[in-house]
């Protein structure tokens, strides 16, 4: 897989336990894993090839821990990215605040990171309609806002998606892919267009659960996580079953 090329890097961000994990491997593996829940640890990696028309276009998919100790180092992650899927767990209503915290910073430091708002568990609310903490419209309302007067428009997409049922999590990342398309079509057209990068073989190794390797111990120091056919990145991951693997078709 040494040479893979990335066309669009891809990071996800959301409070812990709304499902980001979840979301990945649904999306790439088409399954929703039971069981104990295992918060992510530092990063895992994974890569997706996808058409768009009679593009092919390779996703590279940052999926970030979301638990507050490790936010330096999710800061890392979502440097560069083109989209960031910013989720929440519409039967948590601080998890949707702490989603509004990373679209901030997004629209203040990832000028042309596409943001989309993703609402997971959307099964809970079939089950009971009650269960719902997290509006759709106070959610649109706020994609189509301002992030402050300073700040200009948060221009988020927003969806629904249930990783178990697999409720809208092709249509999210299809819209992510395509919109990659358009925009890099416009960037050609205006000269302004970065070309893909590519991934290194050692993108593929990852350490243990709880085993970080150095450079995430020591963030401030190491470079932001370009994918360069020089500089691959060591990870770590969730403990099995959550493995990821490279380029799944
Ligand atoms: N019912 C239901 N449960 C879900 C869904 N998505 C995730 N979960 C559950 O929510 C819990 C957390 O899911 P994860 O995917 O591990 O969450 P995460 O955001 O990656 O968590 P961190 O790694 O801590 O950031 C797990 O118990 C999942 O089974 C969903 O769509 N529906």
């Amino acid at each position: 897989m040494s040479g893979q090329r990335v066309d669009v890097k891809v990071v996800m961000l959301g409070k812990e336990y709304v499902g980001k994990t979840s979301l990945v491997e649904r999306y790439v593996h088409d399954r929703f894993l039971v069981g104990p829940y295992q918060n992510t640890i530092g990063a895992a990696f994974v890569a997706k090839v996808m058409c768009v028309g009679d593009r092919t276009v390779t996703l590279g998919i940052w999926d970030t821990a979301g638990s507050e100790r490790y936010e330096a180092m999710s800061r890392i992650y979502y440097r560069g990215a083109k989209a960031a899927i910013v989720c929440y767990d519409l039967t948590d209503s601080s998890s949707f605040e702490r989603a509004k915290f990373w679209v901030k910073e997004l629209r203040s430091l990832e000028e042309g990171c596409q943001i989309y708002l993703c609402g997971t568990k959307s099964d809970l609310l079939e089950e009971d309609r009650r269960r719902r903490r997290v509006d759709f419209h106070d959610v649109q309302d706020y994609a189509d806002s301002k992030c402050s007067k300073a700040f200009e428009d948060i221009k988020a997409q927003l969806f629904e998606t249930s990783s178990k049922t697999g409720q809208s999590v092709d249509e999210l990342f299809q819209k992510v892919a395509e919109d990659y398309v358009s925009v890099a079509a416009f960037q050609v057209m205006t000269g302004v267009y970065s070309p893909p990068i590519k991934i290194s073989s050692r993108l593929m190794h990852s350490s243990p659960a709880g085993d970080l390797p150095d450079h995430h111990h020591n963030s401030a120091e190491q470079p932001p996580l370009s994918l360069t056919e020089d500089k691959g990145v060591d990870l770590s991951q969730k403990a099995n079953p959550y493995f990821y693997s490279c380029c799944h078709h």
